[in-house]
């Protein structure tokens, strides 16, 4: 699904007027209608008071729209106009009137008015800013918003939680809105899915509006959602007339005296994604406990007993996984800068791999291109240079991942793989993945994918994915805390076949 920046929603909002010869008062009225059928489907006529914050622009207008329709259903509202600005949109004015004629008239709130009560019992619906926001709200606004959190009342934003810029961190935590919910219009918001920024929602859903979808399949966005939807047109099928050898030879380079483990659950995910074949390249030390653990895998070990001496092998592998738990001696920094400087298969480069480059700038001219790097946070400041904010970040991470010719997956919460001036965010995954290994098993399963003849950006995408998918069905059974490294591995194969799973709800329409 396409992630929309606001001057392409509001560009899609013209088209469709125009295409649908509609009013722009119409369309408010369509949005709106969309928000009210969510609420009363849900509260069924519930007494329980709900108090619309609108604001003066189009956001409000919703919250007006929304009021008026409330009021005729019955609800008990309490309607007000937070004056922030003189300015008022043609349409919040429009339906300003028409609730007035309801005889609901709203309490304006201006700078130094007393704040109505608010019962944590009470719905709060936040209707103040929506895309329109272009510089913080005053203080007497972020008094109001803090007072509302204050309220512990179940808070459901429109659009987008106010105060919420769609393009930059706020510099004050205090002037968003914390919202329960967000019911945004037509397309998901790239602020939901970066940690400075989307912890402003609990959760967020998308309600259609009918915007044009002639618009909305032809355009250009710079971020896309990955679900399943998207993750199905890569998927390969397995051939009949197949054999190992027609799924790659999968080298995983690392490990070193006791980071063993690292290599052996990266191996270990590798072959349970695909890969026909997958070789271990280990010190010496990784060798009895990787033969003993992991009979399907194959090791090759390096001279020295604890540590990566030098990377030297006799076998021709379709992609290479390197880095995990390698750690970064001095003999090891040497052994991956003379292998760059004759190496020519894919790589997908993890951990200290990351750290060495970031330490030896020189070593990132010598990747093969389209090499997936896959930093955590601190790992990508290392490699890039510190950011001051998520956007900052984006922007610095797609000019790295321009320079290097790079396929960079950011991990965290939504993973963000970007490549080519395009970001790509993940939807699966959980906390419980929050744990040591869970990025060896990533780095495996990736490389499997490249081994099966995946290119590498969808490698990663896929890899993302099925990695955060595999973490949501063992959660299921483990809890947060319990999710392991190993037990993700054992999801893999959960989440290959949820792919093509069906809807118990279709099965049930069928009989
Ligand atoms: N296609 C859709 O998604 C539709 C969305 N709708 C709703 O319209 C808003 C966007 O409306 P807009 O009037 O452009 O912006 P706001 O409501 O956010 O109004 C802001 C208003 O206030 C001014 N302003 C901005 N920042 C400040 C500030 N810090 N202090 C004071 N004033 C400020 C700004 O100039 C604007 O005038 C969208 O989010 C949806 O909720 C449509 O209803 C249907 C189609
Ligand atoms: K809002």
């Amino acid at each position: 699904m396409k992630i929309f920046a606001a001057e392409q929603i509001y560009a899609a909002d013209k088209t469709t007027i125009k295409k649908q010869n509609i009013t722009s008062d119409v369309l408010m009225e369509r949005a709106a209608t969309r928000l009210f059928e969510w609420l009363h489907l849900r509260l069924q006529g519930n007494p329980v008071k709900i108090h619309l914050f609108c604001g003066i622009g189009n956001n409000g207008g919703d919250g007006l729209v929304l009021a008026r329709q409330l009021k005729e259903e019955g609800y008990n509202i309490a309607v007000y106009v937070v004056r922030y600005s003189e300015k008022r949109s043609d349409d919040f004015s429009t339906n300003l009137e028409r609730l007035k004629k309801r005889e609901v008239t709203p309490d304006v709130l201006e700078e130094g008015d007393a704040l109505p009560t608010i019962s944590k019992d009470d719905i709060i619906v936040d209707a103040i800013f929506g895309l329109g926001l272009n510089r913080p709200p005053d203080d007497w606004v972020v008094a109001l918003f803090e007072h509302l959190h204050r309220s512990r009342a179940f808070t459901l934003s429109v659009d987008i939680p106010s105060g919420l810029f769609t393009d930059r961190v706020p510099s004050d935590k205090k002037a968003v809105v914390k919202a329960n919910h967000t019911l945004t219009f037509q397309v998901p918001k790239l602020v939901f899915f970066l940690p400075k920024t989307g912890i402003f929602t609990e959760n967020w859903e998308v309600l259609d509006i009918g915007l044009d979808q002639e618009f909305l399949s032809t355009a250009e966005t710079d971020y896309e959602l990955i679900g399943k939807n998207e993750v199905l047109a890569f998927y390969e099928p397995r051939k009949k007339y197949s054999h190992k050898g027609t799924y790659g030879h999968s080298l995983i380079i690392g490990g070193s005296y006791g980071k063993i483990g690292a290599v052996h659950l990266a191996a270990k995910a590798c072959l349970h994604t695909g890969s026909g074949l997958v070789t271990a390249y280990v010190p010496q030390c990784g060798y009895t406990p990787l033969q003993t653990n992991l009979p399907e895998a194959m090791v090759i070990t390096d001279a020295a007993e604890k540590h990566i001496s030098k990377i030297d092998f006799d076998i021709e592998p379709t992609v290479i996984g390197l880095g995990i738990g390698m750690g970064k001696d001095t003999k090891t920094v040497n052994a991956l800068g003379q292998f760059l400087d004759v190496n020519k298969t894919p790589l997908v480069i993890d951990a200290d791999a990351l750290n060495i480059l970031s330490e030896n700038e020189e070593f990132l001219d010598k990747l093969p291109p389209r090499s997936v790097l896959t930093p955590h946070p601190k790992e990508l400041e290392r490699l890039i240079g510190k950011w001051d904010g998520d956007f900052q970040k984006l922007e610095m991470a797609k000019s790295f991942s321009q320079k290097y010719d790079c396929v960079l997956v950011i991990k965290g919460s939504n993973t963000l793989t970007i490549y080519d001036g395009k970001g790509y965010v993940n939807t699966t995954g959980n906390p419980g993945m929050a744990t040591g290994g869970t990025g060896d098993v990533l780095t495996g399963m990736v490389t499997g994918l490249i081994a099966q003849g995946y290119p590498p950006l969808q490698a990663a995408i896929f890899g993302v994915y099925m990695h955060g998918e595999a973490g949501d069905t063992m959660v299921e059974d483990t809890g947060y805390q319990t999710l392991t490294a190993s037990k993700l591995i054992e999801g893999i194969g959960e989440a290959f076949l949820d792919l093509f799973a069906v809807d118990d709800d279709v099965l049930a329409d069928e009989e």
